[in-house]
């Protein structure tokens, strides 16, 4: 595709541990384009962050055993580290939950910025300078553009009183504001991708859509494209133009929002609709998926999510699990994708339509 930004083509990405092989990301495929945001959505342990960690290779990611990684048409699978050193730097971001840890409580949240705008811009004079040793503030011209910078990135994330805030320290910030500070930092090497590993998960319902609002203009203006990590499907529903649903490691159904959440076709998909607590009423309580998420020790035959599937036959026990295309862009990983969930009839792996006896939404009262 022309304006495909990221593609992850068959990723598995494993660790090692004493109970044995842990098949983190177990076969995952799934593309990014220029100006798009795509959700990666799924139950804690799924692998979406592995999955994050996998494509720029940062802390702690695992080993990636096969799979292909490619970006803007360049193979980071076998990238070395000087490339991927550039790629972090220049073309993707990335930003976590927790800003505790990622901001220094010591230096002025302005000056954390501006560092990133420093090591950025800094070319290979100030490549020069730091390796001499030479601090920062001794080179004053690049400096005050720094700073200058990081007032106007401050600005952009919609910080009020941007001068007044870049003195302020990480503690007189609140979590929304932190949350705004690290979107700057991550914003400041002008990235193509910026990947949001649950942004907005510590965070109250009100400041969460505030930033969601903040990414999806940030999104406009500078055309990038953004993989949004969560767990919260509802976040998903209001930010995202597509979603990739995963499950132990893999992806069940990928295509656009308003497809994929309004007409679900893959069981675990409608699982995890029906358990959103913005599907319920007040006084509703919220329902917790039956059984729990496969353990990624070893890997599976199959599909990952049979054990909890009330459509599951043996088919669905071993072997892999064709996907289907089931509209343009829509795809889902399942052979017995229930008959009223309003597509074509889903053809299994042998050609032969399957007589599938559709439940009545899968609903778990
Ligand atoms: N360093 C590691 N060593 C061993 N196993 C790991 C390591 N990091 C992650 N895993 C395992 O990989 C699997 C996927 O984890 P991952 O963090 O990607 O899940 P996630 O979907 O991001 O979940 P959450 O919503 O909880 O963040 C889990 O089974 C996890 O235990
Ligand atoms: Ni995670």
């Amino acid at each position: 595709m022309m304006n495909e930004l990221l593609r992850v083509e068959d990723l598995h990405t494993h660790f090692d541990s004493d109970q044995g092989t842990v098949h983190a990301v177990d076969g995952a495929s799934f593309g990014v384009n220029r100006g798009e945001i795509v959700g990666l959505v799924g139950e804690s342990g799924c692998g979406k962050s592995v999955t994050a960690r996998s494509i720029i290779r940062l802390e702690d990611p695992g080993r990636i055993v096969s799979g292909r990684i490619s970006f803007d048409g360049r193979d980071l699978t076998r990238a070395d580290e000087a490339t991927l050193r550039r790629v972090r730097g220049e073309d993707i971001s990335i930003v976590f939950q927790d800003p505790h840890e990622t901001l220094n409580p010591v230096f002025p949240i302005g000056d954390q910025i501006a560092e990133s705008v420093r090591i950025h811009d800094g070319g290979s004079s100030q490549g020069l300078l730091d390796f001499l040793g030479v601090p920062p503030f001794r080179n004053r011209t690049a400096w005050n553009r720094a700073e200058d910078r990081a007032v106007e990135l401050m600005e952009q994330v919609a910080i009020p009183d941007p001068n007044g805030s870049a003195a302020e320290y990480p503690h007189e910030f609140s979590g929304g504001m932190r949350q705004r500070a690290m979107l700057a930092v991550a914003l400041a090497s002008d990235p193509n991708l910026l990947i949001a590993d649950e942004p907005t998960t510590a965070l109250d319902t009100t400041t969460q859509a505030g930033i969601l609002r903040q990414i999806w203009t940030l999104r406009d203006q500078r055309d990038m494209g953004v993989l949004l990590i969560s767990h919260d499907i509802g976040v998903v529903a209001q930010t995202c133009d597509r979603v990739v649903v995963m499950y132990g490691g893999q992806v069940m159904e990928s295509g656009p929002v308003d497809e994929v959440l309004t007409a679900p076709k893959h069981p675990y998909t409608r699982a995890l609709l029906e358990c959103s607590p913005r599907n319920l009423g007040r006084d509703e309580r919220v329902s917790t998926l039956e059984g729990s998420p496969p353990d990624a020790v070893g890997g599976h035959d199959g599909c990952p999510f049979a054990d909890r599937c009330r459509l599951a036959t043996s088919d669905c026990r071993s072997g892999d699990i064709p996907v289907v295309e089931s509209d343009p862009g829509h795809r889902v990983a399942c052979i017995e994708t229930p008959a009223d969930s309003r597509g074509t009839p889903t053809v299994a792996a042998s050609g032969q339509p399957r007589n599938v006896v559709a439940p009545d939404g899968g609903d778990e009262k």
